[in-house]
């Protein structure tokens, strides 16, 4: 097991910035999931902290060590993706194997290794099939297995249930969160899906545009959101936004005027989320209003 740091961790190719500097303590058997819309530097961020990407500045630390150096193999981390990647040939079995195998493993330990891994993720009766075989969610479990096997410091997850159907997609975050329950890995999982992200995370990291937004717990980030991009990017509904301008307390836009806010004066834009919200006769916005917040622009 490890913690995580970031430390000014940033991304060039050439003039295009794919992660402006990051800071970030991933604490020891935290699950950590970054979350943004596509292009908004995830992969990239999980790609140099596998070792799969040079950063272009900054350290990564894993378990208080610099990494920055070391081979994807030598970094302890355990990897699955949206494309299962396993092997064609091996069976289920011999594919939950390999990882012992190619780190020298003594032979004697593979077999109850494999067959706990396998328990797990409720492989058992599938062992000797090979992966053509199996639906997309058995082949997500035999890489999720092959990703255990060998107790690594840390499992990196990129979207790994977008190549299944919706409801496999419920049933294998399911298993994902309970195996986080019972191995306390040090997980950092990438998601465009919120609901994803709502419900796996210990905390979420928010990005856009290769900037970190907001780090928060799940309700955090809902309740609370850093700015109108995570106002807008949170929630379904999204938050609802008005634009006005704040005067000693008061909230006022065209006839709308919310007295009893804190913050500084000048333009603002006030978020709030309502099922069924109404401005009343007297510009206050009828209940129920489930979090009010001022939110600086992103
Ligand atoms: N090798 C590269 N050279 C130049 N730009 C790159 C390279 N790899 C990624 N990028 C750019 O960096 C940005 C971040 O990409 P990244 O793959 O990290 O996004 P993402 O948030 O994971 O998106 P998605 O959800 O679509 O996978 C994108 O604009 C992408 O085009």
């Amino acid at each position: 097991m490890a913690d995580i740091q970031l430390k000014s961790l940033t991304k060039r190719w050439g003039a295009f910035v794919g992660l402006k500097p990051m800071d970030l303590h991933i604490g020891d058997g935290e699950f950590l999931v970054l979350l943004g819309p596509s292009g908004c530097g995830k992969t990239t961020t999980m790609r140099m902290i596998a070792g799969l990407e040079d950063a272009s500045g900054g350290d990564i630390l894993i378990g208080g060590k610099r990494v920055n150096d070391l081979e994807p193999k030598d970094r302890d981390i355990a990897m699955v993706f949206q494309s299962y990647g396993l092997y064609p040939t091996m069976t289920v079995y011999e594919n939950i194997r390999f990882p012992l195998k190619v780190r020298g493993i003594p032979e004697a330990e593979h077999h109850d290794r494999v067959m706990r891994a396998a328990r797990t993720v409720e492989l058992t009766e599938f062992l000797d099939r090979k992966p053509a075989a199996l639906s997309g969610g058995q082949r997500q479990r035999v890489a999720l297995a092959r990703a255990i096997v060998r107790k690594p410091k840390v499992f990196l997850m990129d979207e790994p249930l977008s190549n299944l159907d919706a409801k496999l997609r419920v049933s294998t975050r399911a298993q994902i969160k309970n195996l986080h329950h019972e191995l306390r890995t040090t997980t950092i999982y990438v998601t465009h899906d919120q609901i994803e992200a709502m419900t796996l995370a210990d905390r979420v990291v928010v990005m856009s545009r290769g900037e970190v937004q907001q780090v928060g717990t799940p309700l955090e980030i809902y309740d609370r959101p850093a700015n109108t991009f995570v106002a807008g990017f949170i929630g379904s509904p999204a938050m609802n936004l008005m634009q006005g301008t704040l005067k000693g307390g008061v909230f006022e836009a065209e006839h709308v005027r919310i007295p009893g806010l804190a913050g500084p004066d000048g333009p603002v834009t006030l978020g709030f989320r309502a099922e069924d919200a109404s401005i009343a006769a007297t510009g206050e916005i009828a209940a129920p209003i489930y979090a009010m917040e001022l939110l600086g622009d992103a």
